[in-house]
């Protein structure tokens, strides 16, 4: 995990506040993608497996840990959202919301767990072919922390195709924009998980977005989503 290369300036700043979104290339190995992927088999580590089409959210499987978390995830989980909670604050005042996010995840997860959100979030995706994620937002109770980090585990074009990760956002009196986000093995890209602030010209605006999968065309795919707030 390469921690140095993410400095989250005024570009990254500008980044989230324009689109909702910010890349982040090679924050993970192709090693650590592979360890990362073996994990998926070892049911000792979830608290709960999804099959997506039961549920009506497309098609696929994935799993949300269980605490203890895996190093890896808890280490990325700390120190990205001790980068993202001053843009957290700053969005909230820019939005007029009463909240403000503690410096420190674990005094974060003190809050969400007085709510009653105490289920640990973190989780893996697996799409295989003719796979897909419905357009959705990950809220699991009152309190959601404004971003969340989506990992692309497997290598686009070798391993599989289409696939492709989309966001759409609707801002008020617009149709909907859609932007497809190309990620290569190992990025990570950071999103908006419900609403951002955009600057208009008669002051800030909020922007909703959300997050899906295209359909798998070839192959299997596996990413992970570190998600800040636990849930219910
Ligand atoms: O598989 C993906 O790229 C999307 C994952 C996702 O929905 C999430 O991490 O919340
Ligand atoms: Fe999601």
């Amino acid at each position: 995990m390469n921690q140095a290369d993410i400095c989250f300036d005024s570009e990254v700043y500008s980044g989230l506040s324009q689109d909702g979104f910010h890349i982040l290339p090679g924050k993970l190995s192709v090693e650590e993608c592979n360890q990362l992927r073996l994990l998926f088999e070892k049911d000792e580590r979830f608290r709960n497996t999804i099959n997506m089409t039961r549920y009506g959210f497309g098609q696929g499987t994935y799993r949300y840990f269980q605490y203890p978390l895996p190093t890896i995830i808890q280490s990325l989980r700390e120190s990205l959202y001790s980068q993202l909670a001053p843009i957290a604050n700053q969005w909230t005042k820019r939005l007029r919301l009463n909240f403000t996010y503690p410096e420190d995840h674990q005094t974060f997860l003190q809050n969400c767990h007085a709510q009653g959100q105490t289920k640990p979030t973190p989780l893996i995706l697996r799409y295989r072919r003719e796979d897909y994620n419905r357009l959705h937002q990950d809220l699991y109770g009152e309190i959601a922390f404004p971003f969340q980090v989506i990992f692309q585990l497997s290598q686009p074009g070798s391993e599989f195709s289409g696939g492709e990760l989309v966001l759409t956002e609707q801002a008020p009196r617009r149709q909907t924009k859609v932007s497809v986000i190309n990620l290569n093995q190992g990025d990570a890209v950071i999103i908006a998980t419900q609403y951002f602030p955009r600057k208009g010209s008669r002051g800030d605006y909020r922007v909703q977005l959300k997050h899906g999968v295209s359909q798998i065309h070839r192959g299997e795919r596996f990413s992970m989503g570190i998600i800040f707030h636990d849930a219910k």
